[in-house]
């Protein structure tokens, strides 16, 4: 471990996409630092089994909600539960997120607000009920959003999901002014490649739609992420050894962005049945998730 196990005690965090990929790592890795960690979603069951995973390795420090982040109602119920039923949250991690490839111009209008919402909303609902918390009662807290290097280089065939973080990339520098006199701090950080089950299935779903932005081998490092070096990043963010940092978003690729694959670019080349077949594929996995859903 490169930091202490206990470097996060007393801390409190809410992690919004937290039963799997990412955010289940992130939940693991606060929790194994001594956090108690919240972790949110729409499907109880993958909720549940997280949680049970990493408090079977860790003790019982991961709790779960299922909650819809487009639903401000919602978030603000649940974020009350946390603050009545264990206290107030000393961390938010804004990582729910929904994405799929597709042509612009052929997303529909509920395609477009599917993405948006949940990323846009979601993080901009969760953090204001937290923040306003926070406010109310006089304490500190810090806000780590997950992003991408979208936000510096936009990108094809994402649209929806680059302008809604580069939106959230926003959020993160106006509140770390608004908020800095409450001891408040927002900051980000924008992964490479870090494979996870659902990602790769919405974004990578064919052979044909392999392209830089999900390939290590256009990596400088030739690799892809490790979850424990995400985690150490955000550790750091959300711990007491980061409090003069705020509205930064923190690359964390490899090179990445910088030697240009990162974007979906490369799918410039398929064709109209190679789409068809793309979104055929990213649905069967959605309809999937869709039926397990709580919320
Ligand atoms: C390098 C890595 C960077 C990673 C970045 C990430 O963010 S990875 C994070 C990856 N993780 C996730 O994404 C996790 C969360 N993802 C999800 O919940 C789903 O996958 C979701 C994004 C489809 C949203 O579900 P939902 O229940 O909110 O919505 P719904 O099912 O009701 O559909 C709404 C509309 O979208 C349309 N549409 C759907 N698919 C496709 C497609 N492939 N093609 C075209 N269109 C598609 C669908 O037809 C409908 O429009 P219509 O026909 O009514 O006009
Ligand atoms: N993997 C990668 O390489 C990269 C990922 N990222 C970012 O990291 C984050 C995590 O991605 P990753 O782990 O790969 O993908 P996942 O699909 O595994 O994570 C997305 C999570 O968000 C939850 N979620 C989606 N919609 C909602 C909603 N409306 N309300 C509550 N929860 C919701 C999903 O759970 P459920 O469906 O049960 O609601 C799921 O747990 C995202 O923000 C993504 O953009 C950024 C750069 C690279």
């Amino acid at each position: 471990m490169l930091y202490d196990r206990n470097c996060l005690e007393g801390k409190r965090i809410l992690i919004t996409g937290g039963g799997t990929g990412i955010g289940k790592g992130l939940a693991r890795h606060m929790a194994a630092h001594g956090a108690q960690v919240h972790i949110w979603g729409r499907r109880a069951q993958v909720l549940e089994e997280a949680a049970a995973e990493i408090n079977r390795e860790v003790g019982e420090r991961v709790f779960w909600q299922a909650v819809d982040i487009r639903n401000y109602e919602a978030v603000d119920a649940a974020v009350g539960e946390i603050w009545d039923n264990y206290g107030p949250l000393t961390g938010l991690v804004n990582n729910a997120a929904a994405n799929f490839i597709a042509p612009t111009k052929d997303l529909s209008p509920r395609g477009y607000e599917a993405i948006a919402s949940t990323v846009m909303d979601g993080a901009f609902f969760t953090t204001q009920c937290a923040g306003r918390r926070w406010i109310e009662q006089g304490l500190k807290g810090s806000v780590v959003s997950t992003l991408v290097t979208w936000i510096w280089t936009g990108s094809p065939y994402v649209v929806p999901s680059a302008m809604a973080k580069a939106a959230v990339n926003a959020m993160t520098m106006s509140l770390a002014v608004e908020w800095a006199r409450y001891g408040i701090r927002l900051n980000a950080v924008a992964p490479g490649p870090f494979p996870t089950d659902y990602a790769w299935q919405m974004l990578n779903p064919t052979a044909d739609s392999s392209v830089g932005a999900t390939q290590a081998d256009q990596v400088p490092m030739g690799r892809f992420g490790e979850m424990s070096e995400l985690g150490n990043l955000v550790l750091l963010l959300l711990s007491d050894g980061a409090d003069y940092i705020t509205g930064e978003t923190i690359t964390i690729d490899g090179g990445h962005h910088l030697a240009a694959p990162s974007t979906f670019a490369g799918l410039n080349s398929m064709s109209d049945e190679q789409w068809a077949q793309a979104k055929a594929a990213a649905k069967a996995a959605s309809e999937k998730s869709k039926a397990q859903r709580s919320v």
